[in-house]
């Protein structure tokens, strides 16, 4: 038997990040009866009920997949319908568990998560973090989260920015890369369809093969780069003092940044 979401359940805030999610439960039969999306555009979700208001109804499970920004907007009309047995998931990045207990003070439990965007295929990362010490609200969401792909614990909700700056964030990281590699290929003459779709196919390819050996990705390299070869030319120079390390370490720092002002602004309001 499938995880089953807790109803009724309202997702405020249906886009990028948590249709991705609505489309991994769907490949896992979840079922969607009694679930309703709730987004201002009305735009239908399949297999869902979708509405433009909430309904006179309290929900036993509210997932947050709308802007941290849009918060001071939506919590004051959503909190009068959070009761003592609704558990909250936010997936709203910065946003910590304080906050929300701020603006949702019945709730029974609030759980945070920072998905990405592979959670549609099942092959997701979802970090999870709650205050809360609610086994039973934490097992449910944790069996819902283990559904889309690796779904670990974080300790410290430090972690959740820390991992989510990691795979969040990653596809997006990811994918730059690869288009860097085909605006390469486009520059060495080839066309620029042909060059970005070697560039992806890559990308994908790489991924499973790791996958499928188990191997780690420093060993993925060392395999693909021969003693001497052409490859071994061209990780010198990732490797090099000016290379790709440091230039991810200012990556992550500044998305870990902007987590802190989104923190702060929520904060203040
Ligand atoms: N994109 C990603 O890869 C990731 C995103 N996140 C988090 O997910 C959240 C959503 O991001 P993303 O999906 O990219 O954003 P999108 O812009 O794609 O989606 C935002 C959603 O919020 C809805 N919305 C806007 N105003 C309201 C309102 N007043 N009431 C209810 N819903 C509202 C929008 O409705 P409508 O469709 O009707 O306009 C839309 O469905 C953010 O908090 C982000 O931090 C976390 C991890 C990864
Ligand atoms: O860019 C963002 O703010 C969201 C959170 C992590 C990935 N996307």
């Amino acid at each position: 038997m499938t995880a089953a979401i807790p109803v009724p359940a309202w997702l405020v805030g249906c886009g990028n990040m948590a249709g991705a999610m609505v489309d991994g439960w769907r490949a896992s039969a979840v079922d969607f009866s009694n679930v309703a999306v709730i987004r201002p555009s009305g735009a239908p979700v399949e297999s869902i009920r979708t509405l433009t208001d909430y309904p006179d109804q309290q929900p036993r499970f509210v997932m947050l997949g709308f802007k941290p920004q849009k918060l001071d907007e939506i919590a004051p009309r959503l909190e009068p319908h959070i009761e003592s047995d609704t558990i909250i998931v936010s997936m709203l990045a910065g946003i910590t568990a304080s906050i929300l207990r701020q603006r949702f003070p019945n709730a029974r439990a609030i759980i945070r998560i920072m998905p990405n965007l592979p959670v549609a295929q099942r092959q997701g990362v979802i970090p999870l973090y709650s205050e809360d010490r609610d086994d039973q609200a934490c097992d449910a969401v944790e069996g819902l989260m283990g559904l889309l792909g690796l779904a670990p614990w974080c300790e410290h909700e430090d972690q959740i920015a820390a991992i989510g700056a990691i795979s969040a964030s990653g596809p997006a990281y990811f994918a730059r890369f690869a288009e860097a590699i085909g605006r390469a290929g486009v520059t060495h003459g080839l066309s620029s369809t042909l060059a970005h779709s070697i560039a992806a196919q890559t990308l994908i390819g790489t991924g499973a093969f790791a996958a499928a050996t188990g191997e780690s990705m420093g060993e993925v390299a060392r395999r693909v780069a021969s003693p001497k070869g052409t490859t071994e030319q061209g990780l010198a120079v990732l490797d090099g003092p000016e290379g790709l390390q440091p230039l991810v370490d200012r990556m992550l720092g500044a998305a870990l940044k902007r987590v802190e002002e989104l923190a702060e602004a929520a904060r203040r309001n």
